[in-house]
C-alpha cells in the first residue's frame, strides 16, 4: 500500500541527513517540504523565531503540544541545556512512530520524551506521571481548537508559574481567534505577536508569545 507523507519525510531524512547531526535533519526536512511535498512543520522562518525564544527563556522544563514528525521537537531539543526535562505530546500513533525515529536520527532521543495521547487527557497527568511542578516553556502546535481549553487546563492544574512562556504556532493560519482574544485581553498574560508566514509559503501567519504574570 502507498506510503504516508511522514514515512516519505523519514526516508528523506535517512537519505539526506547525517546521523547525530540535528542541523542536517532540520535542513533535510525543510528541503523535502520545499522541493517534494509540503508538510505542516513549523518550518525555517517561524522555526528561527522559535529558536530565539527558546534560547532567551533557557527553560528547565519544556512541553510541546503536537509532535507531528518531530521537526520542532528537534529544533527545541538541540538548544536545551543538559538535564532539561522536555516532554512532547502527540495523539496520532503513526506520527509518534515517525517522530521517535527522526528524533533518534538526530541523536536527541535522550533529551525528550514523546508521549502518545491527547493533550486534554495528558496535561492533568503531568505532575504525577513526569514529576513536573511547572513548565518554563510551552510550544502549542496541535489542533487550533485545543489551544484555549488547554491553556485553561494549564492554569487549573497549576502548571504555570510567574514568567512561564507560551508560544503558539498558526495563530493566523489556520488561526486560533478565541485563544488570541483570551491571551491578549487577560490581565494574567503579557502577549506579543511575531509576524511571519505559513511554513514554506507566502501566506501570512505568525507566532503569539504569552508570558504568565500571576
Ligand atoms: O503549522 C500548521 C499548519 C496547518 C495548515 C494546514 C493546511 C493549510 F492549508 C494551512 C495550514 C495545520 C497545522 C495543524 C497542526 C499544527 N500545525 C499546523
Ligand atoms: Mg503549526
Amino acid at each position: 500500500t502507498r506510503s504516508t507523507r511522514p514515512q516519505r519525510m523519514l526516508k528523506a531524512v535517512q537519505k539526506k541527513a547525517t546521523k547525530g547531526d540535528p542541523e542536517s535533519v532540520i535542513s533535510a526536512i525543510d528541503y523535502f517540504c520545499k522541493h517534494s511535498e509540503w508538510a505542516m512543520n513549523v518550518g525555517d522562518e517561524k522555526g528561527s523565531i522559535l529558536d530565539s525564544v527558546v534560547t532567551e527563556v533557557n527553560p528547565s522544563t519544556v512541553l510541546e503540544l503536537g509532535t507531528y514528525c518531530g521537526y520542532s521537537t528537534v529544533r527545541i531539543a538541540r538548544l536545551l541545556s543538559p538535564g532539561t526535562k522536555f516532554i512532547t505530546l502527540e495523539f496520532n500513533p503513526a506520527n509518534v512512530t515517525i517522530a521517535r525515529q527522526i528524533i533518534a536520527y538526530a541523536g536527541l532521543q535522550d533529551k525528550v520524551t514523546v508521549v502518545e495521547g491527547s493533550s486534554g487527557d495528558l496535561i492533568p497527568q503531568m505532575k504525577e506521571r513526569f514529576g513536573i511542578t511547572t513548565f518554563d516553556f510551552i510550544f502549542l502546535d496541535h489542533w487550533k481548537d485545543r489551544y484555549l481549553p488547554d491553556i485553561k487546563l494549564f492554569e487549573e492544574c497549576g502548571l504555570l508559574r510567574k514568567g512561564s512562556v507560551l508560544l503558539a504556532d498558526n495563530v493566523i493560519c489556520p488561526g486560533a481567534p478565541e485563544y488570541l482574544e483570551y491571551v491578549r485581553n487577560s490581565p494574567r498574560y503579557e502577549s506579543r505577536y511575531y509576524p511571519a508566514h505559513l511554513e514554506y509559503t507566502k501566506v501570512e501567519d505568525g507566532l503569539e508569545k504569552s508570558v504568565f504574570l500571576e
